[in-house]
């Protein structure tokens, strides 16, 4: 799973703000494309839109999360472990509060991403800062 934002042509464009054509059609387009090739993050910007897949996908083991640790966004392909590490190091780098907001209508996933992006802090972060966000997530 190696590899940049840029995953090759067969995947779509990765950042929407890469789009040559700004249109619903386009943006619709590329969405479909990805969410074909089991691509169910891209990216605006800093901005991360999720599909939802409706089924189980191998993309949160521990081999994803030592992909994106550490890392910066246009490192890796889209993926919402980026948002979280991104978040995170910020909250490390200014030693202040952080937020991630999730929007979408029902059942879009809002719940599943805020329980993915709280195992992955729980991941990388220290023993005893993993207890208590293990103990917030249940
Ligand atoms: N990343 C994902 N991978 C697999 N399935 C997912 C994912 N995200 C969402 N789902 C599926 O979609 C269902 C609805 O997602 P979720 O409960 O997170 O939606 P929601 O936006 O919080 O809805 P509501 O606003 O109604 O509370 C989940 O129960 C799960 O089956």
């Amino acid at each position: 799973m190696a590899g940049s934002v840029h995953e090759g042509p067969e995947y779509g464009i990765g950042d929407f703000v890469l789009l040559h054509e700004i249109s619903q059609d386009a943006f619709m387009e590329n969405l479909k494309l990805r969410y074909e090739k089991n691509r169910i993050y891209t990216y605006i910007g800093e901005v991360v839109v999720s599909v939802n897949p409706y089924k189980t996908m191998d993309i949160y083991n521990q081999t994803y999360i030592d992909n994106y640790k550490g890392r910066e966004i246009y490192e890796r392909p889209p993926h919402i472990f980026a948002l979280a590490d991104s978040a995170y190091k910020t909250m490390k780098r200014k030693a202040r509060d952080t937020c991630i907001v999730i929007s979408g209508e029902s059942g879009s996933g809002k719940t599943e991403a805020s329980k993915i992006i709280m195992r992955y802090i729980a991941a990388v972060t220290n023993v005893g800062g993993r207890k208590e966000v293990e103990r917030s997530v249940v």
